[in-house]
């Protein structure tokens, strides 16, 4: 079965030229990459509310909103899930301490 992160990143890159008024994801990408940016801070946002406020099924939902929002970004800058697996994959095994202190001994 595929995995819906895939199977949504390729129907957000053929909903892009799709029809405004039927269209979400065209609808957003008609309005700019700068749209698209703030949506996805605002699903930051409140996805961050939701866990403070130790809201499960919030997040869940929030988490959903924000993830669906950056595939849409993610594909409006020509960018793939696989570009951004390969970055993990490259950080796969650097404890976030050490990169850090890496950074810091420039
Ligand atoms: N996963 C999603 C998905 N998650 C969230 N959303 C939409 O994202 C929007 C989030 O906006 P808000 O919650 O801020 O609410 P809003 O009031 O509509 O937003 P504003 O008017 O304030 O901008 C809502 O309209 C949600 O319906 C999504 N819309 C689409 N998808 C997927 O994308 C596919 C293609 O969608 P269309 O392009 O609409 O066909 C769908 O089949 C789904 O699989």
């Amino acid at each position: 079965m595929a995995d819906i992160l895939d199977t949504l990143e390729v129907v957000i890159r053929e909903r892009r030229t799709a029809d405004s008024a039927s269209s979400y994801v065209a609808r957003l990408t008609h309005k700019g990459r700068a749209k698209i940016a703030q949506k996805l801070g605002e699903e930051a946002v409140e996805a961050a509310i939701a866990a403070v406020q130790d809201d499960r099924e919030g997040l869940t939902g929030e988490a959903a909103d924000l993830i669906f929002h950056l595939l849409v970004l993610l594909a409006d800058m020509d960018l793939t899930l696989d570009d951004v697996r390969a970055e993990l994959a490259r950080r796969e095994g650097v404890s976030g301490i050490d990169e850090k202190a890496s950074r810091n001994a420039d």
